[in-house]
């Protein structure tokens, strides 16, 4: 199998590196296609028997898989500025924000599209994505997605693409909101007279733990949330705290703005 990513940034390196490191493709198979001439020698560096392109130089694509991995704000200048057409037989793998299949079926003149949303922990292989696909792809086209996703972490097909929107907003844009809840944590111990470093320990590893009793217990999140909270204790000052300041809502707010901004993103 043949693939080009078209945006060679994060994500698409990320993807690249995955697809690399679980052998579904040979360097001398990948193509990566950046906006900036610049870029060229240190992604050279780095994958230094793939082929790296410059778009305004791209008269064609040999590949039977391109990603689109540029933002969904380049999405219409990539569309009006390609000097070609795709092959009927090549599929598109789109994981731009927002932008629906029917979208980039329209700007592309392409049929054969898959829209997935995977999200960062991916360049780890601890992603998560999940992904939707156009009328008419084969079974075994879908298989071959799934293969290289699975690549990057976990995969979820979902039947109704409109859900794509909350996956953006729940788990594509959801590591940040955890750096932030993380990030928020670490400052309040350096406030209380904790050194940095180690704040930092006591956040990740309680995170960590957390994370894990969450994963391995039989109790839901309030039954977990209780068996910390001891009556007139410390949590409980600081639940009162949250709840009084609505944080609760305040973060569904959050989340529901960031899904009501990828619905815009198709405008
Ligand atoms: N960063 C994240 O955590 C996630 C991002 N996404 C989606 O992935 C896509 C890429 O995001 P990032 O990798 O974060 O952004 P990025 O800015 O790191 O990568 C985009 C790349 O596309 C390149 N590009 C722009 N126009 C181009 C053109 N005409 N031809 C070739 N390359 C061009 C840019 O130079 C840049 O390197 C976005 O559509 C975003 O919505 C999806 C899930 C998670
Ligand atoms: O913030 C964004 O628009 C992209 C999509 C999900 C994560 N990053």
């Amino acid at each position: 199998m043949k693939i080009a990513v078209l945006g060679a940034g994060k994500m698409g390196i990320s993807f690249s590196k995955s697809f690399l490191k679980y052998d579904l493709i040979k360097q001398e198979n990948l193509q990566l296609i950046t906006r900036n001439k610049n870029n060229i020698s240190a992604i050279s560096q780095e994958f230094p028997r793939v082929q790296v392109l410059a778009f305004d130089e791209v008269s064609t694509i040999d590949a039977d898989l391109v990603i689109i991995a540029v933002k969904p704000q380049d999405f219409a200048f990539v569309a009006e500025n390609l000097t070609f057409k795709f092959k009927e037989n090549q599929l598109l793998l789109s994981i731009m924000a927002g932008i629906s299949i029917e979208k980039i079926q329209n700007l592309l003149h392409h049929k054969a599209v898959v829209r997935a949303m995977p999200n960062s922990p991916s360049l780890l292989g601890m992603g998560i994505t999940g992904y939707t696909s156009a009328p008419g792809i084969s079974f075994t086209q879908l298989i071959q997605i799934e293969r290289l996703l699975n690549s990057t972490g976990r995969s979820v097909y979902l039947e109704d693409e409109n859900l794509l929107d909350g996956v953006t907003a729940l788990s594509g844009s959801g590591p940040a909101y955890f750096y932030y809840i993380v990030d928020a944590m670490i400052k309040a111990g350096t406030e209380m007279g904790i050194e940095e470093n180690l704040s930092k320990l006591f956040v990740s590893q309680t995170m960590l733990g957390a994370y894990h009793l969450i994963n391995n217990s039989d109790k839901n999140l309030e039954e977990l949330i209780q068996d910390v909270a001891s009556k007139g204790g410390t949590t409980e000052a600081a639940l009162k705290t949250f709840d009084d300041n609505r944080l609760k809502e305040i973060l569904k707010e959050g989340i529901l703005a960031a899904e009501k901004r990828a619905q815009e993103l198709n405008n």
